[in-house]
């Protein structure tokens, strides 16, 4: 990469920092206001404003970019969901966005509307685990830049990750460019960004794996047989979201589990792009479950690819062959 992608870097920072700081308010007051989608996942105030207010910055600092993002403003044009859009309009005020108005907030949600594959674009999930973000555990903002298929800068903003090696609540925004290592900064402090490394752990019964909450994202009792198999005996860590790349770049855990629940389900782009960079650049590897490489040009699905493996490297090939050994 020649390129120093330092402007993108600075918008994808700023953007995702002030996302991530909306969703924390809006999780810290949180009730009820929850839409539930056509497939029947939830979405919050939280989701839309997130989005709406990266898009609306990568617009302004890049214009041409596509911007394949999660969420869409479709449902909120309707006359029944007027008020809901009222109170992300509320928010963005409270925030000292310029201009929301219910038009311009629908607008900038849907510059995320790009669906296809195109030579360089933007991928953003506004708030990824939304269940855990409801449950007032883990979730993130992740956003990354995809050049020619492959992904150069993945920003992931964790309010509840505590930063590495410290105790407070504070939160974490992590980021990667590829080819340049992966980094840390305090969600709120300023600080240097601190360079995070995956484990060194080349024996599994000294290793930690971690896994999605919801079994019905990650098949629980797979991973449980696949642990058995390999001799992990340490408890699986479980938390929402692309947080567990984050936990696996910065050394907490040794693998990241991804089983598919069924053999239909296409993992999105979003749900993966910003954490797979940050564990490559920590020092850690990324497949499927077969052992190949993602794709991420093949538009908003990872159509070639079955469910996420994600570990330090060292366990990767066995933990791979384990896996084609019990033929799930
Ligand atoms: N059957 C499934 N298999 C894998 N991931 C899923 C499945 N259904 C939904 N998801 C996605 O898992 C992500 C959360 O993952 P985690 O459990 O690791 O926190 C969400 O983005 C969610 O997408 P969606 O936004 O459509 O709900
Ligand atoms: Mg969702
Ligand atoms: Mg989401
Ligand atoms: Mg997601």
């Amino acid at each position: 990469m020649t390129e120093t992608l330092e402007q993108e870097l600075q918008t994808a920072l700023l953007a995702v920092r002030q996302a991530a700081l909306i969703c924390r308010t809006v999780q810290s007051a949180i009730t009820d206001e929850v839409l539930e989608k056509k497939d029947k996942s939830p979405v919050t105030i939280a989701d839309f404003s997130s989005q709406a207010v990266i898009c609306r910055a990568l617009h302004n600092a890049f214009p041409e970019d596509p911007i394949i993002g999660e969420e869409d403003a479709a449902e909120l044009k309707g006359p029944e969901n007027r008020e809901f859009l009222e109170k992300i309009v509320a928010e963005l005020t409270a925030d000292g966005i310029q201009d929301p108005t219910p038009e311009n907030v629908c607008t900038w949600i849907d510059y995320g509307g790009a669906k296809t594959y195109s030579d360089r674009f933007w991928t953003l999930d506004p708030i990824d685990g939304t269940k855990g973000f409801l449950r007032k555990e883990q979730y993130a903002v992740s956003l990354a830049l995809i050049v020619e298929g492959k992904i150069v800068l993945g920003v992931l903003g964790c309010p509840n990750l505590p930063f590495p090696g410290e105790n407070p609540t504070a939160g974490t925004l992590y980021y990667a460019i590829a080819g340049q290592g992966a980094y840390a900064l305090p969600l709120v402090r300023e600080q240097e960004p601190k360079r995070i490394r995956v484990t060194t752990t080349s024996d599994f019964s000294e290793s930690r794996f971690c896994e999605s909450v919801e079994s019905g994202h990650s098949s629980h009792s797979h991973s449980q047989q696949l642990a058995e198999r390999l001799g992990i005996s340490k408890e699986p860590r479980r938390l929402d979201s692309q947080a567990k790349y984050a936990v696996v770049a910065q050394g907490e855990a040794d693998i990241y589990m991804r089983l598919p629940t069924r053999p239909g389900y296409r993992e999105k782009i979003w749900d993966h792009a910003a954490g797979v960079l940050l564990v490559e650049e920590a020092g850690g590897e990324v497949t499927d479950i077969h052992g190949n490489p993602l794709q991420f040009d093949q538009g908003y699905e990872l159509k070639n690819n079955q469910g996420v493996i994600v570990t330090n490297g060292h366990l990767h090939s066995l933990l791979i062959q384990s896996l084609d050994e019990l033929e799930f």
